[in-house]
């Protein structure tokens, strides 16, 4: 009754075409519309009225961007329908079809133990394979080569398909690359061969299960009578194909989708599969919605300015009734390290004035490398801060060897995970006998834990006395896993193995780092067991979910921060204030993206989803100088600027002097930026005669007196002198912003003007 009540309530809420799609019951559905007009809302609504028409929620399939998405999803229908919701299916296509691998992959021939490799495991995997051939390893850099296996995958062309068929070998040819067919064939063989996939194998392999086995393809057409995908305009062949395949007996499948989104073609999707779902589903139920709920006007207007300039697209409307909000601001910066300065400055006078709270503000950019300075200048700033993406904490090393030591031990045939810590504590096992191992499993048919077994065949003396330990470790652990939890299993690994150890003397500052690490990563383990709603504790369930981790995950949203992330990773949020910088040619554009008209219109789309995530104050920025590969290079504000009309745009024209702020001196950030630049003016401009090795950083052999110098934390300054020599040089320095500092030279990492 209650929930019935709510249920109405949100159907109140909703505009015409809005309540068209969420009351859509049979038959396919597509929703192709404009950044926040209410798709993700809509889907939720959509699953929730089914479960209260009575559907029951393990006949549902919902297929989101990011795990995360699917929890916030999961957590609103609950609100609605109560905690039945929790067995809904949902999730990424990765973690969904992994799980269903994990039930049938047998008929593959993988155990149901098998290792989801991360990139790190496929590009050491690719990397030993170019060397057993003697091939070029600049030419077959593991990742080029892993990206050209990841499209084939994708685009679902098995190894044999690629090697039966010149038209592939016509192509890696003309790039100089003619053994990739032969490294795609041993690397699947290699990870079949270690009861591992890699990530696209879970797309792929689901492929391959559902045409080779029609009853498992059969169980599950049946299981789900509703199939819905959200972010439809991403989804490529393989991913296309699955939800294809499964809806083929009950055709109830809903998608919902902007065409002007898509930001993955790099990565195999396809636009097209929104023209494909017409064809194939020409009964569909095709719904517009053109009201954007998220943004303002201003927001919205200049947002539809930019993407018209795409030639390729599907005719849409987007508008709002909203507010028309304040203009969109530009902010000029003369380096990126004095852009990130500005931003923030900008940032913590917006969050007094509009008692904005950190988690209601992002920060956006092209490229990873671009957070550093943001970071500092939040530091500086005092202001809470969380990366998106990024090094993640599963991606450390000390993490990955914990992980690495528990994938063999659930799969002892893993070589990757057995190649990362058969040495890890040290035991005196050498690259020889590791490749012993190794070979003796491949040539013999053994795989990696017969040949271990049999190592008294192969080796003698202390080398296989110690080996042999470390299988007896191994095993042990093995029988551990069928009867306790995951966090038991756990603990007993980092103790036994002696990794605990191992960090736990090292008392360096990376040490201490690493052994508080293990700790937390235990707690999360502990964490995942003790989770109420969770029925499999094993370390089977623990290790697939975190290897089916995205980036976006692993955002915590408790948190009271400002979030940083690429723009990719943005897809789908939504922020009261957004900044995107580095809006630089070959920046944003990127570089490689200006390339082709299509991949600049796949840039321009990047660029609307950023603009797309403000709702309320949209900031976009770049500088006139910036570190690239350690050199500062002149830079060209983006030509995504120029296509946003001035009316909506507060740019205070290209020089700080003829800005507002500066004749009122009430922008500290900006004086501060205008008293920075008149005192490197001079130094900029010489240093423009020798491009582009102007800048070199922490070479002490430059830092002369009176030379100009930046501080990654204390900013601008000039020397005063110089004592002493060698390790022990130090210098006197006065910094504009924190006065006179004396540095150990050693330790100082000063970027030096050269000035000549
Ligand atoms: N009918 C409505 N009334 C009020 N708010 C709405 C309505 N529809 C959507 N919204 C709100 O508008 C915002 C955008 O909605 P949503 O995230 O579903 O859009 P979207 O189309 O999925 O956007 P994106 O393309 O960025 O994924 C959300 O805050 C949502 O709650
Ligand atoms: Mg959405």
């Amino acid at each position: 009754m209650n929930s019935q009540h709510s249920m109405e309530q949100y159907l109140a809420t909703l505009n015409e075409p809005q309540r068209q799609a969420v009351e859509h019951i049979e038959g396919p559905l597509m929703v192709i519309a404009g950044a926040g007009s209410g798709k993700t809302r809509v889907l939720t609504l959509r699953i929730a009225r089914l479960m209260e028409l009575g559907v029951e929620p393990f006949q549902i399939l919902a297929l989101t961007f990011t795990n995360k998405a699917a929890g916030e999803m999961r957590e609103r229908i609950e609100r609605i329908v109560g905690t039945e919701a929790r067995s809904l299916w949902m999730g990424t296509f990765h973690s969904v079809f992994a799980k269903i691998l994990r039930i049938e992959g047998e008929r593959l021939g993988y155990s149901r133990d098998f290792t989801i490799y991360d990139t790190d495991d496929s590009h050491s995997l690719i990397r030993s394979i170019v060397k057993e051939l003697n091939l070029d390893d600049k030419l077959y850099r593991p990742a080029y080569v892993h990206g050209r296996i990841s499209l084939l995958k994708n685009s679902l062309i098995s190894y044999r398909e690629y090697l039966s068929n010149p038209i592939f070998l016509a192509e890696d040819e003309a790039a100089q690359r003619p053994h990739m067919g032969t490294i795609y064939k041993m690397y699947q063989e290699r990870c079949f061969k270690a009861n591992a996939m890699d990530f696209d194998d879970l797309l792929f392999n689901t492929n391959i299960l559902f045409r080779d086995h029609l009853d498992v393809l059969n169980k599950y057409q049946h299981r789900f009578q509703f199939i819905m995908v959200d972010e439809f305009q991403d989804t490529n062949l393989a991913q296309y194909w699955i939800i294809r395949k499964l809806a083929n007996v009950h055709r109830n499948i809903g998608v919902v989708g902007d065409d002007a989104q898509s930001i993955y073609a790099f990565r195999g999707a396809d636009i097209r599969n929104i023209l494909n779902f017409q064809k194939d589903y020409s009964e569909a139920v095709v719904v517009r919605l053109e009201q954007n709920y998220r943004s303002t006007q201003v927001i919205v207007e200049a947002a539809n300015e930019v993407i018209a300039h795409n030639q390729h697209q599907l005719p849409k409307r987007v508008w709002t009734s909203n507010p028309r909000g304040e203009l969109i601001k530009v902010i000029e910066a003369w380096s990126d390290n004095e852009e990130a300065r500005l931003v923030v400055d900008d940032l913590q006078e917006q969050k007094f004035k509009k008692q904005l709270s950190n988690k209601e503000i992002a920060i956006l950019y092209r490229t990873n490398a671009q957070s550093r300075a943001f970071e500092e200048a939040l530091r500086r700033a005092g202001i809470k801060y969380r990366i998106i993406g990024g090094i993640s904490f599963y991606q450390r090393k000390e993490i990955k060897d914990i992980l690495a030591y528990l994938r063999l031990a659930l799969n002892p045939n893993d070589e990757e995970a057995f190649k990362r810590i058969v040495n890890f504590p040290k035991r005196g096992l050498g690259d020889v006998t590791v490749d012993k191992v190794l070979i003796v499993a491949r040539t013999e048919g053994l795989g990696l834990w017969g040949a271990l077994k049999q190592a008294n065949r192969y080796l003698k003396g202390n080398t296989l006395s110690v080996l042999e330990e470390f299988t007896v470790m191994m095993e042990a652990f093995r029988l551990m896993i069928q009867e306790r939890d995951a966090y038991e299993v756990a603990t007993e690994v980092v103790r036994r193995s002696g990794l605990l150890k191992e960090y736990y003397e090292d008392k360096s500052v990376e040490g201490i780092v690493r052994y508080e690490n293990i700790q937390e990563f235990l707690n999360g383990v502990q964490a995942f067991v003790q989770d109420p709603n969770r029925e499999d504790k094993s370390l089977s369930a623990f290790l697939q979910e975190v290897a089916l981790l995205t980036s976006a995950d692993e955002a915590d949203d408790d948190q009271e921060a400002v979030s940083l992330m690429t723009v990719h990773g943005a897809k789908g949020l939504e922020f009261r204030q957004v900044y995107v910088a580095g809006m630089e040619e070959e920046l944003f554009p990127s570089y490689i993206s200006s390339a082709t008209l299509e991949d600049l219109e796949e840039e321009r789309r990047l660029f609307y989803v950023a603009m797309t995530r403000a709702k309320e104050r949209l900031t976009l920025s770049f500088a006139r100088k910036r570190y690239i590969y350690g050199k500062l290079m002149e830079r060209t504000p983006s030509r995504f600027l120029q296509e946003i009309s001035p009316i909506y745009l507060d740019w205070r024209g290209t020089s700080p002097y003829n800005s507002r702020a500066y004749r009122e001196e009430s922008d500290t950030g900006l004086a501060d930026a205008i008293r920075q630049y008149k005192q490197n003016q001079s130094a900029i401009k010489s240093a423009t005669y020798r491009p582009p090795a102007d800048f070199q950083p922490s070479d002490i052999h430059l830092v002369v007196e009176g030379a100009r110098v930046e501080h990654k934390k204390f900013g601008y300054g000039t020397v005063l002198s110089l004592e002493g020599s060698g390790d022990e040089k130090k210098a006197v320095i006065d910094f504009e912003e924190v006065g006179q500092k004396t540095l150990l030279l050693k330790f100082a990492k000063l970027r030096v003007h050269t000035n000549k």
